[in-house]
């Protein structure tokens, strides 16, 4: 199946961790259309954090291609690969990895060091980032504080600000709700969609929660993507 005008692309990639035999990832074909929202479904241990740093550029496939926003990232240097990841995607983390110390506005508006396209589309860095978290329903001053002294939830909303800031085309999630209790899990995705859809960004979550999946466009398991003998016990 051919997916019309796709964001994200993979296409007969092949990787394995250097010194571990046991355990490659073969996909055949993966993509993602400009605008949905995916579900990527899997067992811990299926190779999902594998394959959101092949997507990411952190690693790169020993064959094949991964493409993002039509830019096969094995043609970038390194140094090309981390400003086009910090320009293409906004990330989100299971455990939020916010700088405790900084102020929510720090953390918030970090990306954009590394972003020029991403800042040059806010007239005020400043303003979008209250803004975002006024949209994400943190309290007006949360600005100010240090993100380390936030509740769990409040972290995690920040970490989708600093993804949604000057609107990256993709939005890249792994495991995003795990640390959130039941009730902050549904008002965090509700939320996230909400700023996804109105920042026209795509997004690619991750998770082994199944019953999450009623929300998204389109979910896909682990075991769709890989081909079955690429991940050996
Ligand atoms: N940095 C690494 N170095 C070596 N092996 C790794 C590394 N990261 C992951 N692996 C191995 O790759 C395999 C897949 O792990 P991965 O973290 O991608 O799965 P996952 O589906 O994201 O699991 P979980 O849901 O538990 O996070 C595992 O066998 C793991 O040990």
């Amino acid at each position: 199946m051919t997916t019309r005008n796709p964001i994200l692309a993979l296409n007969d990639v092949r990787y394995r961790w250097p010194g571990r035999a046991s355990f490659g990832l073969e996909i055949p074909g993966f993509a993602i259309a400009a605008g949905e929202t995916v579900l990527l479904l899997g067992e811990s241990g299926s190779g999902k954090s594998t394959l959101l740093s092949l997507i990411c550029g952190t690693i790169t496939p020993a064959s094949g291609s991964v493409s993002v926003g039509g830019t096969d990232i094995a043609t970038l240097s390194a140094g090309q690969r981390d400003s086009f990841r910090a320009e293409q995607i906004g990330l989100i983390f299971q455990q939020f990895n916010l700088l405790p110390y900084a102020s929510v506005l720090d953390n918030i508006l970090l990306p954009l060091r590394f972003a020029p396209v991403r800042r040059s589309r806010l007239a005020s860095p400043h303003q979008a980032a209250a803004d975002l978290c006024d949209d994400l329903g943190l309290p007006p001053d949360t600005v100010k504080a240090r993100a380390g002294t936030l509740s769990v939830g409040q972290q995690q909303r920040v970490a989708a600000a600093r993804a949604l800031i000057g609107a990256p085309p993709l939005i890249v999630a792994d495991e995003p709700t795990s640390a959130l209790d039941a009730a902050t899990q549904a008002t965090f995705l509700d939320l996230l969609f909400a700023q996804s859809r109105a920042h026209r960004s795509t997004l690619l979550m991750v998770s082994h929660d199944a019953r999450l999946a009623g929300q998204f466009d389109r979910v896909v398991e682990m075991s769709d993507v890989v081909t079955p003998q690429s991940q050996a016990a």
